[in-house]
């Protein structure tokens, strides 16, 4: 995770600001009435068959406002069955065949944490979802059950990339190719929030951006997650039922030399009372893949690069973090 002070000098809503739906008129991005609190700003909810629309402007202005995506065609029972697996795969499994897979080294494949403290508040339990799977043998359907909801959430992320490749004035494999996301390294994080039904404190995770291309997120119950809005302002996130939040990844940023920023969110478990679980899967290049800002978006006079060049690989180690762990390093690679 970046660290909080560089985190609030940096605005993540240029050109994807995150703005109220009540002012713009765009038939594409759906007005949904969500139960924010009053003067909380709204998400966007984006079609995800509209950005395969004709029209290059259309398909500008949703990607600007990347938000929650609907009309992605993932049947209902995907979701129905990911929600069940991972709440069967905390309730059903005792401790200790969890703490089988706390951190035993830097390359484990498969890693659970329960975190009750000041800090973050959550059980997780993560995969490493692409390029090579690894899955726990228990509950005996969890395997396949992750299976197809990776399968579905990657074909989406291939085609969110060749929309904003579009939208950026590049050939449709542009972002799919520079980042190498045919061989990509995702990793799926489950979240319990609160660990265990009980929180130690108030953030059940703390503000941060992540690496990759971006993170889709997909939730049981509405609540707790917030992202921060250009004005400083944490924003509320409440989505439509099964849609799917997209956040834009460091990689991204990096790649674009910052005309796309990472969002910045964070987890809020006020009270003990909500049991809320979330699967955010990150999706990021090859880790051999050299990510730098790409030379279309530098000019020396208005947008010199930005960031230092590395690996994917060498980007996830640079906080001295693991791999499955997917740390943000980005106050490491910004100059
Ligand atoms: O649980 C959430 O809503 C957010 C999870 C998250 O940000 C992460 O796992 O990186
Ligand atoms: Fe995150």
């Amino acid at each position: 995770m970046a660290e909080k002070s560089s985190l609030l000098t940096k605005n993540p809503f240029e050109p994807n600001s995150f703005t109220s739906l009540d002012q713009t008129n765009d038939s594409f991005l759906i007005n949904h009435h969500q139960c924010a609190d009053s003067d909380d700003e709204v998400i966007p909810t984006i079609d995800y068959l509209m950005l395969f629309s004709d029209g290059q402007d259309q398909q500008f202005k949703a990607l600007q406002y990347l938000g929650q995506l609907v009309n992605h065609n993932i049947s209902d029972h995907v979701f129905e069955d990911i929600f069940k697996g991972i709440s069967d795969f905390f309730a059903l499994t005792n401790l200790e065949e969890r703490m089988v897979y706390e951190k035993k080294s830097h390359t484990d494949m498969m890693r659970w944490g329960l975190r009750s403290s000041s800090e973050e508040n959550r059980e997780y339990f993560k995969v490493i979802a692409h390029l090579h799977q690894h899955f726990p043998s228990k509950p005996s359907n969890f395997c396949k059950i992750l299976e197809e909801y990776l399968k579905e959430i990657r074909g989406i992320v291939l085609g969110l990339a060749r929309a904003v490749s579009k939208t950026l004035g590049f050939e449709e494999c542009y972002i799919e190719k520079a980042l190498n996301l045919k061989s990509g390294f995702d990793v799926s994080a489950m979240n319990l929030y609160p660990p265990n039904y009980k929180s130690n404190d108030r953030i059940g995770l703390p503000e941060h951006t992540d690496p990759g291309f971006c993170v889709t997120l997909v939730q049981d119950v509405n609540g707790s997650l917030q992202v921060l809005s250009h004005q400083g302002k944490w924003i509320n996130v409440y989505f439509p039922h099964n849609a799917i939040l997209i956040q834009l990844g460091d990689h991204l940023e990096i790649l674009t030399n910052g005309k796309y920023k990472s969002h910045i969110h964070r987890v809020i478990v006020d009270n003990n009372k909500m049991k809320r679980i979330s699967v955010a899967t990150l999706h990021g290049p090859s880790l051999d893949t050299f990510v730098s800002p790409a030379p279309e978006f530098v000019d020396e006079a208005d947008h010199p690069v930005a960031y230092i060049g590395m690996t994917y690989k060498e980007s996830l180690d640079a906080n001295g973090g693991d791999e499955i762990d997917v740390q943000s390093s980005m106050e490491k690679i910004s100059l």
